[in-house]
């Protein structure tokens, strides 16, 4: 729509006047006496000058004598209010009758004056007609302005961005602006006479009853009411193509008053804004605020909400929930060693994995890097929250392949109950939390309830962590060697390095106590460089000392192997001691190898091609899986200890001992026989033809100084 502001385009107050007389002197007389109130006088002094001049221009006023040589006044009245219906017609004329006054009023004109008229007459007239002609023209100023003004708000109205209606007193729609095309798809034209619910949504029915049509005023109008309208079937607007937009209303009630004082209801005029772009914007940035954003669960806040909410609720049902705290196992070392987008993704599946066990109204939140909440907001018993935990770890039982990686992942898990293990929300986390260490003590992959003596030892596992800490900066831990013998000869053939720490207060310290806490610490890494340090100097001691040349084996740890640059580093330590790669070998365990075994058997075909002997340390106690036996580039299996205790003389070969050392011949693999505790066992090692063995009966793990006498007798 093109719209002019411009206010000059009401004519400027210019006025023309026409006298028609054919007697000169009546003719100058009158000009003299008008001319100071036109701006144009023209004369015509015949019926034909009149039309010409009539025909070439409208005139405001035209004085018109009615006696002309060759035409009729009256005729020339008829062709002025034919031609200018606007023009007034001043008659002066020689006709004195009344007939003649009369006649010329009714045919127009707009005064009539008797020659000889009196000047003052004539000014009178002139007068009159200037000022009517000023009041109309003023009127039609005024009227022009107003429809300027009208088309004006109009067009602001229509150019509005939000929906501006009115209503009749039945709430039907009495005018639309042009927004309602582009906010709901529809023409004013379709909605007008239509009830307002046609476009409101059905469940917000009830929320607009008397607030779309409003009656109340000012500050009891309504005001950012929220509510859905619905759009035109098969129309879909801009980015949110969604069947309804979300629109903030005010509206009022339009009253006109009575004669009497009073005031009538007439409708009600309401404005709404589509804020369905900003409504959007805020659930995002809700869903931001309360959702991690990598696995899209709930974070932690969501999770301490949730969890409020349903302790409130299990208080007031006398019921009881869960709250569990779940961690993956070694995450850190998939991430240090295959990448974080591989890591990411790995947390992405095991989160979807676990949800996947759970009902709706249970809470999954991830909480840390691998750490996992779950609340379990309503359980009839604490055994229905062991179920989901074993649940959960089945789930979780089927390697993931992400990008090709076979990946393994198992879950440590802790678990409290309200309100048996506390009765608010930092009590059961702490309690949780509490449960999920000692699952991780022992030895991880599994889950534990939070038992209140639990806490003294949670302290203890704390203090631990932070003695290691200082333990590797005063180098407290030593190596201990602990012989291995071929059985025929029973001569040494290699070593175990075996950690001990030398703790300042508590004394020796057996690995077992230290090893799973230096592995969730990440402490393992400087730990295992100090003891390949060891044995590497002690190594190179035992060559210049020109003792017997036996290997020595080092156990390696996942977190260990799973470093980048592993192979690189280890092998950079042995030439740094000038140890030859003959005399190190390695030890692994079969778990070991499941949680990533591409990465895993890549890096020991690497050390293997460089020389370095590999063994499978526990053989039998893991996965034991035979298939990958083939793949990996292993000298020798150690058979658990576990097996050689259940070793009883009545065997007589039909033990999983006997099963073991027969297949390591058929790969012709080296068996070394572990925890060889007695003579019985021995002879029975011996006799199904057990190539080494390693134990007590034979010799305890022995410090540096013994281990290098041990040597030095067996060299004699
Ligand atoms: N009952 C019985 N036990 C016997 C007998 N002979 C030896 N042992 C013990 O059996 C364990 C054998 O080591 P492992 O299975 O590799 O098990 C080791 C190994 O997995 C780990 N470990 C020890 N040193 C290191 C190390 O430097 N690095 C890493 N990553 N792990 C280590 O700690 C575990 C425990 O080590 P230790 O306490 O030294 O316990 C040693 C050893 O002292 C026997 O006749 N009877």
């Amino acid at each position: 729509m093109s719209y002019s502001f411009d206010d000059h385009s009401v004519p400027p107050h210019s006025i023309r006047a026409l006298i028609v007389e054919d007697e000169q002197l009546c003719l100058e007389a009158t000009r003299l006496l008008v001319g100071q109130h036109f701006t144009t006088v023209d004369a015509a002094e015949t019926g034909a000058a009149a039309y010409a001049r009539l025909e070439a221009q409208a005139y405001d006023v035209v004085f018109l004598d009615l006696m002309l040589p060759d035409a009729s006044g009256h005729e020339v009245m008829e062709f002025v209010r034919s031609r200018h219906p606007d023009t007034l017609i001043i008659v002066v004329s020689g006709d004195s009758s009344i007939e003649a006054a009369i006649k010329s009023l009714r045919g127009g004109a707009y005064d009539y004056l008797r020659k000889p008229y009196r000047p003052e007459e004539l000014i009178k007239s002139v007068r009159n007609a200037v000022q009517k002609l000023k009041l109309r023209h003023d009127n039609l100023h005024y009227q022009h302005r107003l429809q300027q003004s009208e088309q004006l708000h109009r067009l602001l109205v229509n150019l509005s961005p939000d929906l501006i209606y009115t209503l009749d007193t039945e709430g039907r729609f009495t005018y639309l602006n042009d927004s309602i095309g582009t906010m709901l798809g529809y023409a004013a034209g379709e909605l007008i006479g239509q009830h307002y619910s046609r476009i409101v949504h059905n469940e917000d029915l009830e929320l607009a009853r008397y607030r779309v049509n409003e009656r109340r005023r000012e500050g009891r109008a309504t005001r950012d009411l929220e509510l859905r309208f619905t759009r035109k079937e098969g129309t879909a607007s801009g980015s949110n193509d969604l069947p309804h937009i979300v629109a903030e209303l005010s509206s009022m009630g339009l009253y006109r008053p009575r004669p009497d004082g009073s005031e009538e209801f007439i409708g009600s005029y309401g404005v709404a804004r589509d804020i369905s772009a900003r409504k959007q914007a805020e659930a995002t940035i809700n869903f931001q605020a309360y959702h991690d954003q990598l696995t899209g669960l709930p974070n932690r806040a969501l999770f301490r909400d949730r969890l409020n909410q349903a302790l409130a609720q299990a208080k007031r049902q006398n019921g009881l929930l869960a709250v569990m705290f779940l961690d993956m196992d070694r995450f850190k070392n998939i991430n240090d060693t295959l990448g974080h987008l591989i890591g990411d993704s790995l947390l992405q599946a095991v989160g979807q994995r676990i949800r996947a066990c759970l009902r709706e109204g249970d809470t999954l939140a991830r909480v840390g890097g691998d750490e996992f909440m779950l609340l379990l907001p309503s359980i009839r018993a604490r055994d229905n929250a062991a179920l989901i935990a074993s649940k959960i770890r089945q789930a979780l039982q089927a390697p993931f392949n992400i990008e090709g990686h076979e990946l393994f992942v198992t879950m440590s898990i802790g678990i409290a109950v309200y309100p048996d293990d506390g009765d608010c929300m930092e009590t059961l986390t702490k309690h949780a939390d509490i449960a999920l260490y000692h699952t991780k003590d022992k030895g991880r992959d599994g889950y534990h309830f939070f038992l209140h003596d639990l806490n003294t030892h949670l302290n203890g596992r704390m203090t631990m962590e932070t003695d290691l800490r200082r333990g590797l900066q005063r180098e407290e831990f030593e190596v201990f060697y602990q012989p291995q013998y071929e059985v025929a000869s029973r001569r040494i053939i290699g070593m175990e390095a075996l950690v001990r720490w030398r703790h300042p207060e508590r004394g020796m310290v057996s690995p077992g106590e230290f090893i799973p806490i230096a592995e969730d610490t990440g402490l393992i890494t400087p730990l295992s460089e100090q003891v390949l340090q060891h044995v590497c100097r002690q190594t190179r001691l035992w060559h210049e000392m020109g003792l017997p040349r036996v290997s020595v084996a080092v156990n390696l740890s996942a977190n260990q192997i799973e470093q980048p640059e592993f192979v690189e580093r280890f092998m950079a330590t042995l030439l740094a001691h000038r140890v030859p790669v003959s005399a190190i070998g390695i030890e692994i365990t079969e778990s070991m190898l499941m949680r990533d075994l591409e990465g895993t058997i890549g890096k020991l075909k690497q050390l293997s091609k460089l020389g370095i002997e590999i063994s499978i340390d526990d053989f039998g106690t893991g996965y034991s899986s035979l298939s990958y036996l083939n793949r990996l580039p292993i000298d020798t299996i150690k058979i658990d200890k576990s097996f050689v205790h259940d070793i009883r003389p009545s065997n007589n070969g039909t033990s999983i001992v006997a099963g073991i050392a027969a297949m390591t011949r058929g790969l012709n693999l080296n068996l070394i026989a572990e925890g060889v505790e007695t003579e019985a066992q021995f002879e029975y090692l011996e006799r199904i033809g057990c190539h080494a063995c390693q134990g007590y009966y034979l010799s305890h793990p022995l410090d540096a100084s013994t281990a290098t006498r041990v040597l030095g007798a067996q060299a004699l």
